[in-house]
């Protein structure tokens, strides 16, 4: 049965990560209104409020799904989001009574983050609504306090990739050379990495095994992919 009575107090709210072998992307929904100063498009996460009888995980779940055909992943709650100043943008404020119908004060915001690989397909199915993977260091100003919920995410990321790092294989496709795995390392971390001193740990890692495929169609040297490898991985961090 579809569940149709809102709890408009609180929401949720994903910050779905990605990579394209150079850029760390985020996803995000456009959505489009009236304000004041005339009609308007700009970016959200994909978030929306619960309903009265859903619990917060199933919420997120339901949410991302529809708004943007995402499912089967893994998304970690990370923090909540309540400042009351967080709806009160003018095209917040209109949005929100035009989307929930009730004039809104405060909604706090359960906040998900997952790392998943980028070939998804997208395929929302809430009407007034498209998902794209953004650049995430070209979002302008995001909904809501969006801005800060996606730099908590990633702030998120980065402490738990420092204490383990096989997140960051969830974001590169299966086979991958040692060059995205460097520039993943700095789009996540902000910071160039020393080139030699990273092939030098590299190499070293026995959990990285390299294949006998290499790139192909490429205008440099062709360079050599490698697989991770979760197995070997666990026996030796255990
Ligand atoms: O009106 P919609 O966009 O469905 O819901 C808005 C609420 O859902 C979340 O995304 C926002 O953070 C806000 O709390």
């Amino acid at each position: 049965m579809q569940e149709t009575s809102l709890y408009p107090h609180v929401s949720v709210d994903c910050a779905i990560f990605g990579f394209d072998g150079e850029q760390l992307k985020i996803l995000l929904i456009t959505r489009t209104g009236e304000s004041e100063e005339g009609r308007y498009s700009d970016m959200k996460l994909p978030g929306s409020v619960i309903y009265e009888s859903e619990n917060l995980d199933d919420a997120a779940y339901r949410v991302l799904y529809e708004l943007t055909g995402i499912k089967n992943i893994y998304l970690q709650q990370f923090r909540s989001f309540g400042s009351p100043d967080r709806t009160k943008h003018p095209r917040d404020i209109v949005w929100l009574e035009n989307a929930i119908h009730m004039k809104i004060g405060r909604i706090i915001t359960v906040a998900y983050v997952a790392l998943i690989k980028i070939n998804q397909k997208l395929r929302g199915f809430a009407d007034g609504y498209e998902a794209h993977w953004c650049n995430l260091s070209e979002i302008g100003q995001l909904a809501f306090d969006h801005n800060e919920v996606v730099e908590g995410a990633l702030n998120y990321v980065r402490k738990k990739i420092e204490e383990d790092p096989t997140g960051m294989y969830e974001l590169l496709p299966k086979k991958f050379t040692e060059a995205e795995l460097r520039n993943l390392h700095e789009v996540i971390f902000g910071e160039k990495v020393d080139i030699r001193n990273f092939h030098k740990k590299f190499i070293s890692l026995n959990y990285i095994i390299p294949l006998e495929e290499k790139q192909q169609n490429v205008a440099h040297r062709a360079a050599r992919y490698y697989r991770f490898d979760k197995i070997i991985y666990n026996k030796s961090h255990r």
